[in-house]
């Protein structure tokens, strides 16, 4: 076997020079685990390959999609529809000197997969590398190496923005939750073009339909597939938008409507089913379901397309008004004089589209709330680019960050070294640089929170109306939601009042589901009551102790509207004011970067947060300095990056 110090040369002797043959020699012996190969993961794979690294395990539960080519090199457009961590493995091994000598193993699942991805699986690594683009399985993977005592490097980016950072359970480090106590929201965002789960997602989608259907270049929207090229892969949608946009050009009304109509079908229909015939979704939480025939039909006959009654802009559109004004939107541009070639949200026909279409596309995939012509406008302007390089910057400063981890694990012997304070940093990737004129900053790992409930065992307290809430709104509203349990059984007083995950008897426990908390056993949850929830699944155990609360403050309330399920979770929330702005005082408003700006990139993130209202807000300044709310929110953003 070649060992670090043959005298053979080979590809990693700088990399012998620069780190010595003790190190070199750890990092072929190190086994690592890669969560998520996707943006950064596959930038992460291909660095983790050319630096020697020899044991790998990667989990990612998503297949290729022709979006992700532009930028997640290791796939190529073969690979389409194909798991993306076991491409990812096979193209990586195929990086290496000699192949024979290394192990990249894929794994293609949910690493929030209790029965594959535990803490006993966790266990076997020497380090975690997380590659992610959302909050759950940021959570998940941060308690599974907390209980499994290894090191975990956490990776974010949005637009020029990029953080890295170390968490290490011995090393008194901040854990990737120590900061949501900070109630900053940042929504997770999924993948667009295949596995939308938020009404943000369709925005997205319809306005990236909005180029295919008006752009000057229809190759430039997201959604276009070339089906001209001559291994190209059938397309079920490109000939009826082929067919619309010559109508509209030869201003030909009668065909304009029937490939409208096609449009409609093609994409909600024929579009789905083909993903579902692909097996696209058999790993995704929810799968969607075709738009029924029946609306298509109602909509282009009971409702005439051009005889749509005034709308308000607050209106909830159903379904078949979707489809019918989804129609009209594309005949009125037919015969309208201009038609705005890029999507602009105060443009009237494109925002109706954008609501009908993106609308259409949370049906089909249960997304809800639906959106109002208003609603959707609101969520549209909060779009700022996403840049691929930052992610390749990123994925480069962790391997830098994992060298430090196996220094010194190397050094002190042991695999949770517990001094990794001394030997990694906080990354900052800045857009503009600091007046030292850096534009990357290293900065002491954070300090934990003593008042983390998952790494430092602290008693959450809570408060909410215990008159309003069943056992089965807290599990579902709260302990999982927010609290991120999985398997939760939840003890008052000694004795359990529900329990759930493979060994447990839920269904002795259903009884008290529909209860409201104070009249559960054990004496109920009342004001001043501690529960206690526990989950074997992470190693997990956090007291919460309950006040009971009926008068709310403004800032307090989830929902405007109605109080029943208001609670404040960890003390109070902070105001909107609080949340955005900078510790340099300057306004958190730089992001103003709308998606017509961002032309010129592949890719676009959107990322939004919630102020203390749950509005949303626009989320992290793309040019100022980045304090320590940005660097949550960055981590805690999920990444669209659609091509
Ligand atoms: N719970 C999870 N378990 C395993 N892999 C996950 C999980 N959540 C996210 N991932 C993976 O993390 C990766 C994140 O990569 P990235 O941010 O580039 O997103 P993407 O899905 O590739 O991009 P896009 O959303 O534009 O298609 C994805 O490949 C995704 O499948
Ligand atoms: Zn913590």
């Amino acid at each position: 076997m070649t060992t670090a110090s043959s005298s053979v040369p080979h590809l990693l002797s700088g990399m012998e020079a620069t780190l010595g043959t003790n190190m070199l020699t750890k990092i072929q012996s190190s086994k690592i685990l890669l969560v998520g190969a996707g943006g950064i993961g596959c930038e992460l794979l291909k660095n983790l390959a050319l630096t020697g690294f020899r044991h790998v395990q990667v989990i990612d539960l998503d297949t290729i999609d022709v979006s992700n080519l532009n930028r997640q090199l290791l796939f190529r457009s073969q690979h389409v529809g194909m798991p993306k961590c076991t491409v990812a493995c096979q193209v990586a091994t195929q990086m290496v000197q000699d192949p024979s000598l290394v192990s990249y193993t894929a794994h293609h699942g949910n690493v929030c997969d209790n029965d594959t991805f535990n803490v006993q699986f966790v266990q076997q690594f020497d380090l975690t590398l997380n590659a992610l683009d959302n909050v759950v399985a940021r959570r998940r993977v941060n308690r599974l190496c907390l209980a499994a005592g290894v090191p975990l490097i956490e990776a974010g980016t949005t637009g020029y923005l990029g953080q890295v950072n170390v968490i290490d359970k011995e090393s008194d480090v901040a854990c990737y939750e120590c900061q949501t106590q900070e109630t900053q929201k940042v929504y997770p965002i999924c993948t667009i073009r295949s596995t939308p789960s938020m009404p943000v997602h369709t925005i997205v989608w319809a306005k990236e339909l909005y180029k295919l259907l008006f752009g000057d270049k229809v190759e430039e929207s997201m959604l276009f597939e070339d089906t001209t090229a001559p291994d190209a892969e059938p397309s079920t949608y490109m000939s009826a938008v082929l067919s619309f946009r010559r109508a509209r050009a030869a201003r030909d009304s009668d065909v304009v409507r029937t490939a409208a109509g096609e449009v409609v079908t093609k994409l909600f229909v024929d579009e789905i089913q083909k993903q579902l015939d692909m097996g696209r979704y058999k790993t995704a939480r929810k799968t969607p379901a075709v738009l029924p025939t029946s609306v298509i039909v109602d909509a282009t006959t009971t409702v005439p397309p051009t005889a749509k009654p005034s709308y308000r802009t607050t209106d909830l559109w159903t379904p078949t008004e979707c489809v019918a004004e989804f129609i009209a939107c594309l005949e009125n541009a037919a015969t309208a004089a201009t038609v705005l070639p890029s999507f602009d949200k105060d443009d009237t026909l494109a925002m109706r589209l954008v609501t009908a279409s993106s609308n259409l596309r949370s049906f089909v995939f249960e997304i809800e709330p639906l959106q109002s012509f208003y609603s959707a406008k609101g969520i549209a302007g909060n779009i700022i680019p996403a840049i691929a390089t930052t992610n390749a910057i990123a994925a480069g400063l962790q391997i830098l960050q994992a060298f430090q981890v196996l220094r010194a694990q190397l050094e002190t012997g042991t695999k949770s070294a517990g001094k990794l304070g001394e030997y990694c940093s906080y990354i900052n990737c800045l857009r503009n640089s600091t007046r030292n004129g850096l534009f990357l900053t290293a900065s002491n790992l954070e300090k934990p929170n003593p008042r983390c409930f998952v790494c430092r065992n602290a008693t959450v307290p809570l408060a909410l109306n215990v008159n309003n809430w069943t056992l089965q709104d807290l599990l579902q509203k709260l302990i999982k939601k927010d609290l991120g349990f999985e398997e939760p059984t939840i003890t008052l007083d000694g004795d359990i009042v529900w329990e759930e995950g493979s060994d447990a008897d839920s269904e002795a426990f259903a009884v008290n589901l529909p209860k409201l908390l104070p009249q559960l056993p054990c004496g109920g949850i009342q004001h001043g009551t501690v529960l206690r929830i526990e989950d074997f699944s992470q190693d997990l155990t956090v007291d919460v102790a309950v006040t009971h609360q009926t008068v709310w403050e403004r800032g307090d309330e989830e929902d405007d509207d109605d109080d029943t399920y208001q609670y404040v979770l960890k003390g109070s929330k902070p105001t909107a004011s609080a949340l955005h702005v900078p510790s340099n005082g300057a306004l958190n408003n730089g992001v103003g970067t709308k998606v017509e700006e961002a032309e010129d990139d592949d890719d676009i993130v959107v990322v939004m947060a919630a102020d203390a209202k749950g509005k949303r807000n626009r989320e992290t300044n793309g040019d100022g300095p980045v304090n320590k709310r940005q660097k949550m929110s960055i981590l805690e953003a999920d990444v669209i990056e659609i091509s």
